[in-house]
C-alpha cells in the first residue's frame, strides 16, 4: 500500500459501475474531477481487478462485490460510494482497516421501493397476477375468489427503518392494520404496533414485508419454519435481500398453497447485468411478482442518489470530512482556506496521536487545527498547517508507526 499520497483532482480517477445516474458524472465535473470511467455492468474476476487498479474512487450499486481480495488489488483506492442503500457487497471492514470510507444513500430510494410495496399488495390480495398471466395466455376467469380488499387486513413489517416506516404509513391510509418487528426499539408511526417477537407478527399478518439488512442475523430469516407460522392464504413480499428467504421453503408454500402469492424484487444470486438471464425456481408461479431488483430504479431516486453519494465523495476528496461514512471515524470538517489541511489514517492503537504532537513540535511545526476520531479498528486525524511545512509534516506522519495512509488538501 501507498501510505503517502497527494494528487490533484486531474489525476484522481472515478470508477463508476453498474449504470450509475449520469447526475453523478455531472456533478463531479462541475467539481473539476474529469477522469470517469463508467461502466452499465457489474465486473467481476479479472475485469473488476483490472478497473479498479488504477482508481482513487469506486461508485458501484447492489451487484458487485468489493471483497477483501478485491480491495487488496486496489492500492490508489481512497474511498467507496455504495450508491445505494445496501453496503452488504463490500467488505466493510476490510475497507476501513485499509484506510477507505464507504459512503452510502442512506434515503434518496426508500419513497420508491416504499411505493412498490404497496402497489404489490393490492395486486397479491386482489390476485392479479395470477389473472394477469391468464389472460396473456388468452384465458378468462371472470370471477371474486381469492380477491379481497386491503382495507382491514393486516400488514406485517419486518424491519421498520427508513423503508418499512414509510410503507406502514401509506398503508394505514388505505386501512389496512399495521404491526411490526424489529431488533431495536422503534417509535411507532400512526396506529402501528410493535410485536414482541417474530412469531406474534408472522402468525397475526394478512401480508408480510421485508425491509430488513443483509446480515448474519437476516440470513433466511424466513425458511420453512416461519413460513408454517404464517397465516394460510396470507402473502409475503421480499424487496430487502435475496438472502433472507429460504426459496425453496417460498416454492413449496406456492406449491402447497398454504400461501396466496409472493412478490420477490431481489434473488439470493442475481444476473450481473441485462444480458444475462434470470434463473429461478419461481418463474413457473403465476401468482408470484418477479420484478429484478428494481425496487430503487426509479428516475427520481436513481437522479438524487446520484448526486447525493458523488457529493459525499467529494467532501472528502476536497476537505477530508467522513460525515456518514458507514464503516469510518465520522469527522464534519470546516472549511481549511490559507492552510494545508493533511489526513492521518492509522491503526487504533494507544500513543498515535501523542507521538504526532511529538514529532510535530520536534520539527517546529505549528498545528493550526486538529481533529481526531477513532472507530474500532481506525484512528483518523486531521490537520491544518502552514503551506510551508506541509511537505515536512507529511514525512513526519507517514513514518509514524501505525500509519495506514496519510495525504495533503491544498
Ligand atoms: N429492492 C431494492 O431495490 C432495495 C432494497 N433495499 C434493502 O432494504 C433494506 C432496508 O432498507 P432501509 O429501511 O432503508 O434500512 P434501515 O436501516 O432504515 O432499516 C432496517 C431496519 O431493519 C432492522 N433490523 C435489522 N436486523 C433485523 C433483524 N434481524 N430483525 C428485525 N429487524 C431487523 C433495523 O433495526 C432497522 O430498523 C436495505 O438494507 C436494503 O438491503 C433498500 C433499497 C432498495
Ligand atoms: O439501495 C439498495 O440497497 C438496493 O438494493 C438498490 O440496489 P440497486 O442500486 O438498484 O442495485
Amino acid at each position: 500500500m501507498q501510505p503517502r499520497l497527494s494528487l490533484d483532482k486531474d489525476k484522481l480517477k472515478f470508477l463508476l459501475l453498474e449504470g450509475i445516474h449520469p447526475s453523478a458524472v455531472e456533478a463531479l465535473k462541475q467539481d473539476g474531477y474529469h477522469q470517469v470511467e463508467t461502466h452499465t455492468h457489474a465486473p467481476i474476476g479479472a475485469e473488476l481487478i483490472k478497473a479498479i487498479g488504477n482508481a482513487h474512487f469506486v461508485g458501484l450499486r447492489s451487484r458487485t462485490r468489493l471483497t477483501e481480495e478485491v480491495l487488496s488489488q486496489a492500492p490508489k483506492l481512497t474511498a467507496i460510494g455504495c450508491f445505494c442503500i445496501g453496503t452488504n457487497q463490500v467488505d466493510l471492514r476490510a475497507a476501513a482497516r485499509r484506510g477507505i470510507p464507504v459512503f452510502n444513500a442512506p434515503f434518496s430510494n426508500t419513497r420508491s421501493v416504499a411505493e412498490l410495496v404497496l402497489g404489490e399488495i393490492i395486486m397479491l390480495l386482489r390476485n392479479i397476477p395470477e389473472k394477469n398471466a391468464i389472460l396473456h395466455r388468452e384465458g378468462w376467469v371472470k370471477s371474486a375468489s381469492n380477491s379481497y380488499e386491503v382495507r382491514g387486513k393486516t400488514l406485517g413489517i419486518i424491519g421498520y427503518g427508513h423503508i418499512g416506516t414509510q410503507i406502514g404509513v401509506l398503508a394505514e391510509q388505505l386501512g389496512m392494520a399495521v404491526i411490526f418487528y424489529d431488533i431495536e426499539n422503534k417509535l411507532a408511526l400512526g396506529n402501528a404496533r410493535p410485536m414482541h417477537s417474530l412469531v406474534d407478527l408472522l402468525e397475526s399478518a394478512d401480508v408480510i414485508s421485508l425491509h430488513v439488512p443483509e446480515t448474519s442475523a437476516t440470513q433466511n430469516m424466513i425458511a420453512a419454519p416461519q413460513i408454517a407460522q404464517m397465516r394460510r392464504g396470507s402473502c409475503l413480499i421480499n424487496a430487502s435481500r435475496g438472502t433472507v428467504v429460504d426459496i425453496q421453503a417460498l416454492v413449496d408454500a406456492l406449491e402447497s398453497h398454504h400461501l396466496q402469492g409472493a412478490a420477490v424484487d431481489v434473488f439470493p444470486a442475481e444476473p450481473k447485468g441485462n444480458d444475462e438471464p434470470f434463473k429461478s425456481p419461481l418463474v413457473r408461479f403465476d401468482n408470484v411478482i418477479l420484478t429484478p431488483h428494481i425496487g430503487g430504479s426509479t428516475a427520481e431516486a436513481q437522479a438524487n442518489i446520484g448526486v447525493e453519494v458523488v457529493t459525499k465523495l467529494i467532501r472528502y476528496s476536497n476537505n477530508g470530512s467522513t460525515t456518514s461514512a458507514v464503516n469510518f471515524p465520522e469527522v464534519s470538517l470546516p472549511e481549511h482556506s490559507g492552510k494545508c489541511r493533511l489526513l492521518h489514517i492509522h491503526r487504533n492503537v494507544p500513543g498515535v496521536l501523542a507521538r504526532i504532537n511529538e514529532r510535530f513540535s520536534q520539527a517546529g511545526i505549528n498545528i493550526a487545527a486538529q481533529y481526531l476520531q477513532t472507530s474500532v479498528d481506525v484512528g483518523y486525524v486531521v490537520i491544518d498547517v502552514d503551506a510551508s511545512a506541509s511537505e515536512i509534516a507529511l514525512d513526519q506522519l507517514a513514518s509514524i508507526e501505525g500509519t495506514i495512509r496519510c495525504r495533503i488538501l491544498y
